[in-house]
């Protein structure tokens, strides 16, 4: 079975050198409407695409500038200006979608679509975008995604079950989390300096037969994992890559530093 990499070097202030060159992940940023990570304004650097998912307009609005306590907010918003802001439009604010609009901002109006959330609309538009582009090479980050209503956080979790052939990483304050496809053996590659120790391995929808991991201190043989039995939670990263290779997919999440 194919390995697949995973590395979070997205959250370093300069990519690899190899990254650079063209030969590393094409990065799209997703923002949704909760509180923006400290680091949002480093995703956005690394990526090529840059959408806001309905009201997560509006946090780059209001909270952008606040990241950046000695400039003044309106040069700030100048700066960060989003290719696109795709959703049912049912919160963001008018004078956030005529300032965006103004700028040059594609908008999309997908209301009549009551079906799908405003992230699944977003992560289909950059799927679509990017046809063209090798899908192992694309890599999805998404802010906003957790904190607040557990029904937005559980269907954040479920777009990234539904797209699963792509690489989308969930980014909070506290933590990262992403989809392990059991079609592939997984290698995640610690950046130590702001992941870990914290992680966790989740079965999502249904059990998981089979885990086996190394890599962490309590690693898994052969090990079935569910909800209503074990799933392994407050685990530790111990060395500088983690395998995993499981019979169902799983949840990843790690840590991040408080820097
Ligand atoms: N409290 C929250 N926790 C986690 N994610 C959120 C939260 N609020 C919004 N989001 C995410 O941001 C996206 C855009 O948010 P927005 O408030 O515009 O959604 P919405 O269209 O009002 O959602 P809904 O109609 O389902 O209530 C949502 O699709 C969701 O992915
Ligand atoms: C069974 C079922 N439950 C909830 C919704 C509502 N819903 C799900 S996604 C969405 C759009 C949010 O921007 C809305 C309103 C539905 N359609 N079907």
């Amino acid at each position: 079975m194919d390995v697949m990499i995973h590395s979070s070097s997205f959250l370093l202030p300069e990519l690899p050198a190899d990254q650079t060159s063209g030969a590393g992940p094409t990065y799209a940023l997703v923002l949704l409407n909760q509180h923006l990570p400290r680091f949002t304004p480093l995703l956005w650097k690394h990526a090529q695409l840059r959408v806001c998912a309905d009201g997560g307009a509006n946090r780059l609005y209001d909270e952008l500038p606040g990241l950046f306590p000695d400039e003044d907010a309106s040069s700030v918003r100048n700066r960060y200006k989003p290719d696109m802001i795709k959703g049912d439009m049912d919160s963001i604010r008018a004078e956030v979608l005529e300032f965006y609009k103004n700028m040059g901002t594609k908008i999309v109006d997908a209301s009549h679509d009551q079906d799908t959330t405003d992230l699944h609309k977003c992560v289909a538009f950059v799927r679509d975008f990017y046809a063209d582009t090798e899908t192992s090479t694309l890599c999805i980050l998404v802010v906003g995604a957790l904190g607040g209503r557990f029904d937005h956080e559980m269907g954040n979790i479920n777009v990234l079950c539904r797209f699963s052939t792509i690489r989308i990483v969930l980014v909070s304050e506290d933590c990262l989390i992403q989809l392990l496809p059991s079609t592939h053996h997984h290698e995640i590659h610690i950046q130590s300096s702001i992941e870990g120790p914290h992680c966790g391995l989740i079965p999502i929808g249904t059990r998981s037969g089979s885990t086996t991991t190394t890599g962490l201190q309590w690693n898994l043989t052969n090990t079935e994992m569910r909800f209503g039995g074990l799933i392994s939670t407050s685990n530790i990263v111990r060395g500088g890559i983690v395998t995993v290779q499981s019979s169902s997919d799983l949840l990843w999440t790690v840590s991040l530093k408080k820097s």
